[in-house]
C-alpha cells in the first residue's frame, strides 16, 4: 500500500473509532444501564494514536516539511489539480494578451482601411475574459482545498500530540503546543497561497514571455532569460541563506505563546503572590526577544528585495534601449516594440516577483519545518508492536519485582511486589514521596517500569493496547480537571453515549444531583475555566458519578476530601461506598481512618512495602502503620479523618 495513502487510512481508522473488545460490565457493580465501558464506542481513545503504524508514518515528515504539505495535497489532488491547471492557462492567456495586443496595434498601423481589425479586436478581448475568469476558478476553488488541507493538518497533529506520554507535556508548555499546531496549520496555508499566486505565475508567465518575445528577436529573449535566470538564482541562494534567521523568529514567538498561557492559566497564584509586575516583565523580555528576532528577519527580507529593486531597474534600462537601437535601425515594428516593452517588462516583473515570493516561501516553509520538527517527535509510549487489547477479567493487578526511576531521578520504586485479588480494597499509606502515586501512574501506564512487571488479569500491560488498557480503569484524581463544558458534557465524558437517564442515576449515586439542579442552568451550566465555578466537594461529586459511568472494574483514588467539611465528607464518603462496590480499588489515603472498612492496607516507605495487612491486624500490632495511627491521632479527634481519593 502506499505510504500517504496508508498513513491517511490509518487516521481515518483512529478518527471513526475502533471495535476494540472491552470489559463486560462488572458483575457486583450498581448498574448504571446496563453497560460496561465496554460499550462506549464513539469515543475517540486518544491513545488509539499510539498505533506504531501511524507513528511510523507521521513521524517521517519530522525532517521534510515539503514531503509533508505534498501528503496533504494528494489527499485532495483534484482540486489542486483543477487550481494547477486554471493558474497555468490564466498565466499563458494573459502572456498571450500582449501578443494579441501587438497583432492589434500591427493591423491599426496599417491604416483605417487595413483588414481583420474585429478579428484581432476579438482575440485580444477574448484573452482578455479568459485570463480573469480563470484566476477566479482557480480562486474559488483554492478557496475550499486549502481550507481542508488546513484543518486536516490540524487534525492529524492533534491526534499524534494526544498520543504522547505525560512525560512529553511535562517537559512542555500547553501554549507552546497549542501555538505550534496553529503555526503548522497556518504556514502551510501561506505556503500554498505563496506558490499557487506567486510563484508558478511569474515562472510561467517569464517562460511564455521569452518564447513570444524569440518570435521578435531570439538573442535578445536568450539574454534576458540568462539575466533574469541569474538573478533570481541570487536572490534565492541568498533567501535560503536567511532561514536560520526565520526560524529563530518562529521558535521565539512559539516561546512568547506558552509563556502567556501558563501564566494565564496561573493567574490565580501570580494574584495571591502580587506577581503580576514579574511576570509582566518575565513576558516583556519573551516579547523583546521576539521582536529583536522578527526585525532581524524583516530587515534581511528587505535587504534582499533592494538588491533586486537595484539590479531591475539596471536590466531595464538596458532592453529598453536595446529595442529602440532596433527600432532606429529598422529591424522592430511599433508592435515589436510595444511586445519587447511588455514582454521585458513581464520577464522582469516576474523573475522579482518570483525572487520575492521564493523569499516568503522559505521563510513559510522555515516556520514550518520549525513547528513539525517539534511537534512530529516520536511516541516515546507506543503500543507494543504485536499488542492486542487486554482481556477483560475480574481486575486482579500484580506489581512484579518492579523497578522504576523517573527519567535522571534516582529509583523511585525498588523490587515493588504487590498482588491485589479481585475486588479487593487496598490503601496505600507512607510518607510524602513514598511512591504511592508513582504505583498508580505505573498501573495505567503512564511509564514504562524498568524492571519487572505490571499484570491485570495475568497479562502484561506492557504489551496491550493502551485503550484497552484504560477502559478497565476508573480514576477519580486529587486534582480534578473539568472541561471548560457544561456539567453534562463533563460528566459524559466517560461514556459519550450514556442516556441521560443513567446519567442522572449516577449523579443521585454521587450525590450530586440536587446542587447540579440548583445551578443557573442546570446540567447545561457551564463549568467554567477547569471547574472553577465549582466547589471542591462539588467538582469531586461529578468526579465520582463520571468513574460511575465508566463502570470499569479497577478504580484508583486519590485523596479526594482533603479540604471538604464534616457534611460534604459524609456525602462523598457515601458515594465513594457505592462506587467501590463489587471493583478492586487502590486508594491512596493520608488521613488513616479513611481506611477502616478497607480489605488491606500497604504501608509504604522509600519505593518499597514496608507492612502488609488488614487494618485491624496492622492496627494492633507494632510497626510502622501504628506508628502512623497514632501521630495522626490527635488530628482525629478534632476531625474524621477522610480518603483521599485520586
Ligand atoms: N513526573 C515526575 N518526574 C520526576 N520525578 C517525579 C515525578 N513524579 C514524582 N516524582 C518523584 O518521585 C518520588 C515519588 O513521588 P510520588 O508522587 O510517587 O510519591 P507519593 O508517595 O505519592 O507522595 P505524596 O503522598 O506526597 O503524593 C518523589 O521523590 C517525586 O519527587
Amino acid at each position: 500500500m502506499h505510504r500517504h495513502a496508508a498513513f491517511r487510512k490509518r487516521a481515518d481508522r483512529t478518527r471513526g473509532g475502533r471495535g476494540h473488545q472491552r470489559h463486560p460490565v462488572v458483575p457486583d457493580s450498581p448498574d448504571f444501564g446496563g453497560r460496561g465501558s465496554g460499550d462506549r464506542t464513539s469515543d475517540e481513545s486518544p491513545e488509539t494514536v499510539n498505533s506504531t503504524e501511524h507513528l511510523g508514518q507521521i513521524t517521517n515528515y519530522r525532517k521534510r516539511p515539503l514531503a509533508f504539505l505534498l501528503h496533504y495535497v494528494r489527499r485532495h489532488r483534484t482540486a489542486h489539480l483543477v487550481i494547477l491547471g486554471s493558474v497555468l492557462l490564466a498565466v499563458i492567456c494573459s502572456v498571450c494578451t500582449q501578443y494579441g495586443l501587438k497583432g492589434l496595434i500591427d493591423v491599426i498601423s496599417q491604416g483605417p482601411a487595413a483588414q481583420g481589425v474585429w478579428a484581432a479586436f476579438a482575440v485580444l478581448c477574448g484573452l482578455i475574459a479568459a485570463d480573469n475568469m480563470l484566476w477566479r476558478v482557480g480562486g474559488w476553488v483554492a478557496a475550499r482545498a486549502f481550507v481542508r488541507v488546513t484543518g486536516d493538518v490540524r487534525s492529524d497533529l492533534f491526534l499524534h500530540l494526544a498520543g504522547h506520554s505525560p512525560t512529553y507535556f511535562s517537559e512542555r508548555l500547553p501554549g507552546t503546543l497549542a501555538s505550534r499546531i496553529t503555526a503548522t496549520s497556518n504556514a502551510i496555508f501561506q505556503t500554498e497561497n505563496t506558490s499557487t499566486w506567486n510563484v508558478i505565475p511569474p515562472i510561467v508567465a517569464v517562460c511564455v514571455a521569452v518564447v513570444l518575445l524569440t518570435t521578435v528577436n531570439p538573442v535578445m529573449a536568450g539574454a534576458v532569460m540568462a539575466v533574469s535566470l541569474a538573478m533570481a538564482a541570487l536572490i534565492f541562494r541568498l533567501a535560503r541563506n536567511g532561514t536560520p534567521i526565520h526560524r529563530e523568529f518562529a521558535t521565539r514567538a512559539a516561546g512568547v505563546d506558552g509563556e502567556l498561557v501558563d501564566i494565564i492559566s496561573n493567574m490565580s497564584v501570580v494574584r495571591a503572590f502580587g506577581a503580576t509586575m514579574r511576570e509582566h516583565q518575565r513576558v516583556t523580555g519573551a516579547i523583546g526577544e521576539e521582536m529583536t528576532a522578527r526585525r532581524r528577519s524583516l530587515i534581511y527580507l528587505e535587504k534582499l528585495r533592494l538588491l533586486h529593486a537595484v539590479l531591475t531597474a539596471f536590466i531595464t534600462a538596458g532592453l529598453l534601449a536595446w529595442g529602440v537601437v532596433m527600432w532606429q535601425h529598422g529591424l522592430a515594428t511599433p508592435g515589436d516594440m510595444v511586445l519587447i516593452c511588455s514582454l521585458g517588462f513581464t520577464i522582469l516583473h516576474g523573475t522579482r516577483d518570483l525572487a520575492v515570493a521564493l523569499v516568503d516561501l522559505t521563510q513559510h516553509v522555515a516556520r514550518l519545518g520549525e513547528a513539525l520538527d517539534s511537534l512530529l517527535v516520536e511516541h516515546d509510549l507506543p503500543d507494543h508492536a504485536n499488542a492486542s487489547a487486554l482481556k477483560a477479567g475480574p481486575g486482579h493487578v500484580t506489581f512484579e519485582n518492579v523497578h522504576f526511576a523517573y527519567p535522571s531521578r534516582p529509583a523511585v520504586l525498588n523490587d515493588l511486589t504487590l498482588d491485589i485479588q479481585p475486588g479487593q480494597r487496598v490503601g496505600l499509606v507512607g510518607a510524602s514521596g513514598a511512591g504511592k502515586s508513582t504505583v498508580l501512574s505505573l498501573l495505567q501506564r503512564f511509564h514504562d517500569v524498568q524492571g519487572g512487571r505490571v499484570m491485570i488479569d495475568g497479562q502484561d500491560i506492557s504489551q496491550v493496547t493502551q485503550a484497552s488498557l484504560r477502559d478497565m480503569i476508573a480514576v477519580v484524581p486529587q486534582d480534578i480537571s473539568l472541561f471548560h463544558r457544561t456539567v453534562m458534557e463533563n460528566l459524559r465524558y466517560a461514556r459519550p453515549d450514556a442516556t441521560e437517564e443513567e446519567v442522572l442515576k449516577a449523579t443521585e449515586i454521587a450525590r450530586c444531583r440536587d446542587f447540579i439542579e440548583a445551578l443557573p442552568d442546570g446540567f447545561n451550566t457551564m463549568v467554567g475555566n477547569r471547574g472553577v465555578k465549582l466547589s471542591g466537594g462539588q467538582r469531586q461529586r461529578l468526579a465520582i458519578a463520571r468513574a460511575l459511568l465508566k463502570n470499569a472494574p479497577i478504580l484508583l483514588l486519590d485523596e479526594a476530601t482533603s479540604a471538604l467539611d464534616t457534611e460534604s465528607e459524609q456525602a462523598i464518603q457515601a458515594a465513594l461506598d457505592t462506587l467501590m462496590e463489587g471493583r478492586t480499588v487502590i486508594a491512596i489515603a493520608h488521613r488513616l481512618s479513611t481506611l477502616q472498612n478497607f480489605d488491606r492496607i500497604v504501608v509504604m516507605k522509600a519505593g518499597q512495602v514496608i507492612d502488609d495487612g488488614t487494618p485491624e491486624g496492622l492496627a494492633n500490632r507494632p510497626g510502622p502503620y501504628r506508628d502512623l495511627l497514632r501521630k495522626q491521632a490527635p488530628v482525629a479527634e478534632e476531625t474524621r479523618p477522610v480518603l483521599r481519593v485520586a
